[in-house]
């Protein structure tokens, strides 16, 4: 946690005021209870009204300069409490953007959610804490022991005992809930996975009928959290009660002790009076302490899955040495090229070599999982190559930056992903500087205007969550609009086809082809008839390139390609 609390830097003037008006405020805590002795001692013992209303008059002061800066150091805490968690969340958001899908894959998009909101809460909570706590904690501590000795040294003996009580409750209690906290993190995140994907999945369960086991199953996950939070509450409020015994029977004998050193003429009564004040500040200030003794380590065990993520090196990064852009234009080559997914026994991709030209369109077909996608995500630098290379216009990918290489390339990814806003801000999202004429032009190509034009409100019309409101063929125009509207030099569409019926599909491949003309296109496809017309066609078969050639060229050379065609088409269409 201490090395979050670094990055409290930009707040540092904030904190140094938030500690000296607790200081304020305990000084003036620790001052109360000895004036009010001397308004008993001297003010009252010697009948003198003017003494106790000038002494009084003075604790009415000092309490207004004590609520004050109590006041205002909330506000103070509070204010930086926020700022840190905003700073932070914004952070970890920025770090997790950077993050391969390698990473992704790693640490699951729920955990990485719980971590940016709820583990950022808690280590913002404990810092408000121990801003208000954590100085006034010690002084009240220290100078409460100091006044009470000042008082009665011999009395002052009672608190050893108390500590030593107080410290052995809270390493018992602390050794208990630790790990339950710890645990209760792990719930969560297991919580929030299981909600994220019956929540998006709530029309396949619908429609096999599985809403009760699905309710079920969070339910168990659910009833999982509560238990363990039920057991650490359980600890805690067992705690409170208990410190609460300890500080009466410290009462108890401080006047029992105290009446018989006052028999004995040893003590006054207001400074038995001040001494059960202190008393009570030593034993607050030791409450405090075990609040933070509980909050430091949960927020802590946050912290930790925090830096988790600062910490992760994506391993995928621009290079040190970049090379110098060359003159060529959406030229892609695959060099041998071998890809395994982490933790995976067999490659992927087994040694693809090819070779993809502007005004040329390179469409690739196999059977499924033979790795299409895999192929098509390592161009805009998705995952790294295993061995070999891919060049974009003669440059290794791995030698140019990641945004110079994406903006050279529009991308239509076999699950068309929308975002909530307007048709044509979603078009925009691929090139936020394109003018109203350019996001038509792209809608048209893509297919887009006819259903765009019976929307309500054309390109204004409103898209939910995730493009609920659409069907599968529209939410895959408008990701061709959106990748079209880039003008990239290299176009790659991963099965983004295949929710379009025969005549659109043939349509927009027709006007993709004029709009294409100097453009490389890579078509990733199940359809032979999506291909047939490619200038190349790349037959893949469990990561090997079982054939490649124009489609009349391969109906004649590769026996894979030849079968999934007659599984299509019939002889007249071939
Ligand atoms: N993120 C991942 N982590 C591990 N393995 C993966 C991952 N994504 C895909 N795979 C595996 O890689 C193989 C190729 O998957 P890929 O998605 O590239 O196939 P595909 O040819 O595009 O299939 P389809 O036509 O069904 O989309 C599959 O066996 C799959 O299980």
């Amino acid at each position: 946690m201490i090395k979050l609390f670094k990055k409290l830097r930009p707040f540092s003037i904030s904190i140094i005021l938030v500690i000296i008006l607790v200081f304020i405020q305990t000084i003036t805590d620790l001052y109360l209870p000895t004036l009010m002795s001397d308004i008993v001692d001297t003010g009252i013992v010697n009948k003198d009204i003017d003494y106790i209303l000038d002494i009084g008059k003075r604790m009415v002061l000092i309490t207004i300069l004590g609520t004050i800066s109590a006041v205002y150091a909330s506000y103070l805490s509070s204010k930086i409490g926020m700022g840190f968690g905003t700073n932070l969340r914004n952070e970890v958001f920025t770090k997790v953007e950077s993050f391969s899908l390698h990473e992704f894959d790693k640490t699951g998009t729920s955990s990485l959610i719980t971590r940016t909101t709820n583990d950022i809460t808690q280590v913002q909570t404990v810092l408000i804490t121990i801003l208000r706590m954590f100085v006034r904690a010690p002084i009240m501590a220290v100078g409460g022991i100091i006044m009470a000795v000042s008082k009665d040294a011999k009395l002052s003996l009672i608190f050893v005992v108390v500590i030593v009580v107080l410290a052995i409750l809270i390493s018992l209690i602390g050794a208990k809930s630790i790990p339950l906290y710890k645990l209760m993190q792990v719930k969560l995140d297991k919580l929030n996975l299981v909600l994220r994907e019956r929540l998006t999945g709530i029309r396949v369960i619908r429609a096999f009928n599985r809403v009760d086991k699905e309710k079920s199953k969070f339910n168990d996950a659910n009833l999982d959290l509560v238990d363990t939070a039920i057991k650490v509450n359980k600890l805690m409020a067992i705690l409170m009660p208990l410190m609460m015994l300890i500080m009466n029977f410290t009462n108890v004998a401080i006047i029992w002790f105290g009446s018989i050193r006052i028999d004995n003429g040893v003590m006054q009564v207001g400074d038995l009076m001040a001494f059960i004040q202190y008393a009570m500040q030593i034993m607050f200030s030791l409450v405090m302490f075990t609040m933070m003794f509980i909050l430091v380590p949960r927020a802590s065990a946050s912290a930790v899955r925090i830096n988790e993520v600062l910490d992760t090196n994506p391993d995928i990064n621009d290079s040190d040495k970049l090379e110098n852009e060359t003159s060529k234009r959406g030229y892609l080559e695959f060099k041998n090229v071998i890809f395994s997914y982490h933790g995976a026994e067999e490659p992927v991709l087994k040694g693809v070599s090819f070779c993809a030209k502007p005004g040329e369109v390179t469409a690739i077909i196999g059977g499924t999982g033979c790795g299409k996608s895999t192929l098509v995500n390592l161009i805009p630098r998705f995952y790294d190559v295993t061995n070999g290379s891919i060049l974009v216009d003669g440059v290794d990918i791995k030698k140019i930056t990641q945004q110079n290489l994406r903006s050279k390339i529009g991308l239509v990814p076999q699950k068309a992903v929308l975002f909530t806003g307007s048709i044509s801000e979603n078009i925009r999202f691929g090139n936020q500087g394109a003018n109203d004429e350019q996001v038509r032009h792209a809608a048209n190509i893509a297919q887009a205007t006819e259903f765009i034009g019976n929307m309500k409100e054309g390109f204004d019309s409103y898209i939910s969550q995730g493009g609920t409101n659409l069907s599968g063929g529209q939410k895959q125009r408008i990701s061709i609009a959106r990748a079209l509207v880039r003008k990239p030099e290299i176009y790659v569409f991963d099965d983004s086809f295949s929710a379009l019926d025969f005549k659109t599909d043939a349509k927009l491949r027709q006007a993709l082809k004029k709009e294409t003309v100097n453009d490389t296109v890579i078509i990733v496809a199940q359809r032979v008839t999506t291909v047939m017309d490619a200038n190349r066609i790349i037959v893949l078969e469990d990561g090997n390139i079982a054939g490649m050639g124009t489609h009349k060229e391969l109906l004649k050379s590769c026996s894979v390609y030849q079968e999934i065609v007659s599984s299509q088409l019939s002889k007249e269409e071939i």
